[in-house]
């Protein structure tokens, strides 16, 4: 089985780095067009929480594909997914299969393009959500960050032959785990990552403003918000390793203490393999903190906390504290706000002043 992964950043770019290397039939595409050289001419260099290693791969930009394609993994920032997926329909099949490989709500809307263009999206796609991190550095170079599972399951929960294949594969990389409510598991990524979204605000690392308590209480009620925007929305949320949904509906000074336990749990996972002798990271915050600061581009956020905001208000559901965080970053991105712990301190007063703020 070929795999073809489009979008060799972090999360592509390792997943086919492993997969290859195990000696596994793998296409890594990029629409940039120096890292599509850079992987040819020299393979993938990565350096990180394992160590140093160049993997050769094969790459192609996406003007370059022309064999039908069968196992695709879309592995974009969330608001490009659908539009990579676009690109290549004129090389699908029916039994073509879909991974949506990232964050994000986009399975949907990817059926949805598939059956407006005469295909069974339900039957092509695939549900995951990647819980490994890195960060794609240079043309050919990824910083391989922190480890994690890879989540993966066919949108219906059952166990099909090319979900095993698939599995099969991937954990040359890592730990898979087949999940029978991966709708569930997206869901949970999205409720967690309204933190993710918030630790964005400030040019920081991960345990200087989520590491903080006063910090993240106001993290907290952030993505205690978010899962109430899951639940009216019918969603059965499912733990993960950093997070377990069971911590965010605090009633007591005491269940505010194990959500701020969960918080750091799971800065403490996000860390644990790193040794900041061994390596100096380039990555200090989120993905979304690499795209604003680092790589000064819009974030991947409206097309992810903007959909669960839009999910709340379908649902009736007060998203005010979502969205006031949204609209933080959306004037971060546009050059009208400055990053700093001063964004915080303005969060911080509207979560009080709304009556928001943890027990
Ligand atoms: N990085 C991380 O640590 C983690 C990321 N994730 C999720 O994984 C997903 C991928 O993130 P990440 O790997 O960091 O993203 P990257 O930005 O590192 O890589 C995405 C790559 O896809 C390319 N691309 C975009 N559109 C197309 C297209 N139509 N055809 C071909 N290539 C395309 C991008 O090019 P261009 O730059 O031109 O857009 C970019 O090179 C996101 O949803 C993210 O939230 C999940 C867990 C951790
Ligand atoms: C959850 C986290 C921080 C894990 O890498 C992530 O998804 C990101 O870096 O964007």
């Amino acid at each position: 089985m070929t795999i073809t992964i489009i979008g060799a950043g972090a999360i592509g770019g390792l997943a086919g780095a492993y997969m290859a290397k195990a000696g596994h039939d793998v296409l890594l595409v990029d629409r940039w067009q120096e890292h599509v050289d850079a992987l040819n001419a020299r393979g993938l260099f990565i350096d990180g929480v394992r160590g140093e290693m160049t993997v050769p791969v094969r790459a192609a930009t996406p003007d370059q594909l022309t064999q039908p394609l069968g196992m695709v993994l879309v592995a974009t920032k969330s608001q490009h997914a659908v539009d990579a997926v676009r690109q290549v329909l004129p090389l699908l099949r029916p039994d073509s299969a879909i991974v949506s490989y990232q964050n994000g709500f986009n399975e949907p809307d990817i059926v949805a393009l598939l059956d407006a263009n005469g295909f069974d999206g339900k039957a092509m796609v695939i549900g995951s959500i990647p819980n490994y991190g890195g960060a794609l550095v240079d043309p050919g170079y990824i910083e391989f960050v922190h480890e994690g599972p890879i989540q993966l399951g066919e949108m219906d929960g059952r166990r099909t032959p090319r979900l095993e294949e698939l599995g099969r594969q991937l954990s040359a990389l890592t730990e898979v785990q087949v999940s029978d409510n991966i709708w569930g598991q997206i869901w949970a990524k999205e409720v967690y990552s309204a933190q993710v979204v918030f630790s964005a605000l400030v040019d920081a690392r991960i345990r200087e403003t989520l590491g903080v308590e006063r910090y993240a209480r106001i993290a907290g009620a952030i993505v205690r918000e978010a899962l109430e925007i899951a639940e009216a929305n019918g969603i059965a949320v499912e733990a993960f390793d950093f997070f377990d949904p069971a911590n965010y509906r605090p009633k007591t000074p005491a269940d505010t203490r194990r959500l701020l336990d969960n918080i750091n749990h799971a800065i403490w996972l996000l860390k644990k393999d790193q040794n900041e002798q061994a390596h100096q990271f380039k990555k200090k915050g989120s993905g979304i903190w690499w795209d604003i600061v680092y790589r000064n581009r819009p974030s991947e956020v409206r097309s992810s906390n903007g959909k669960l905001i839009d999910y709340g208000r379908r649902a009736g559901v007060d998203v005010r504290l979502n969205e006031k965080l949204c609209a933080m970053i959306y004037e971060i991105e546009e050059g009208r706000r400055p990053l700093g712990f001063h964004n915080y301190d303005e969060l911080e007063a509207y979560v009080n002043q709304i009556g928001k703020a943890l027990p």
